[in-house]
């Protein structure tokens, strides 16, 4: 059974916390990062967390995911959900299971950001929820790496 969890950021999402609170809350990404590690680590899993502003980055990172023994992924690939055809290419290649996450509610924005090059091929889609949606997901691929033999 794989004990690892990938959780993977993209483009600006360095600047949580600090601009555009309406949208993305307060919480940092180094706040919901930690939030993160100690989650999986009360649960006796390992976490690993990146943001990049650069596709390539995020990409060659997944592909790592072909020799790391990483479980599970979750992504939140803002605005290249609605973009990269790249970065959707990397994950179906790999073919380790993840959850898409997204801080605001996408469908109840802008039309360009209500369709997602990821969601298909996603095992489930968390939005809307701020911070709280990466916990969420995290908790189930906790539970689903668990029931894995
Ligand atoms: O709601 C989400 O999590 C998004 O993935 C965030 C992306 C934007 C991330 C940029 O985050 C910022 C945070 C603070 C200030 C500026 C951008 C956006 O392009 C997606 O449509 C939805």
């Amino acid at each position: 059974m794989s004990r690892s969890i990938l959780v993977l950021h993209g483009p600006n999402l360095n600047l949580l916390g600090v601009r555009e609170p309406r949208h993305y809350g307060r919480d940092t990404l180094d706040d919901i990062n930690q939030r993160l590690a100690e989650q999986a680590k009360a649960a006796g899993f390992a976490l690993t967390a990146l943001q990049s502003n650069a596709e390539h980055v995020l990409i060659e990172r997944i592909h790592q995911c072909l020799d790391d023994g990483t479980g599970f992924i979750l992504i939140n690939p803002a605005a290249f959900t609605h973009t990269s055809v790249a970065l959707r290419d990397a994950l179906a290649a790999v073919k380790v299971p993840f959850i898409e996450v997204h801080l605001s509610n996408v469908h109840a924005r802008e039309p360009f950001r209500q369709h997602s090059y990821f969601s298909d091929l996603a095992l489930g889609v968390i939005c809307g929820l701020g911070s709280h949606g990466y916990e969420l997901a995290l908790a189930h691929a906790l539970r689903h790496l668990s029931q894995q033999p």
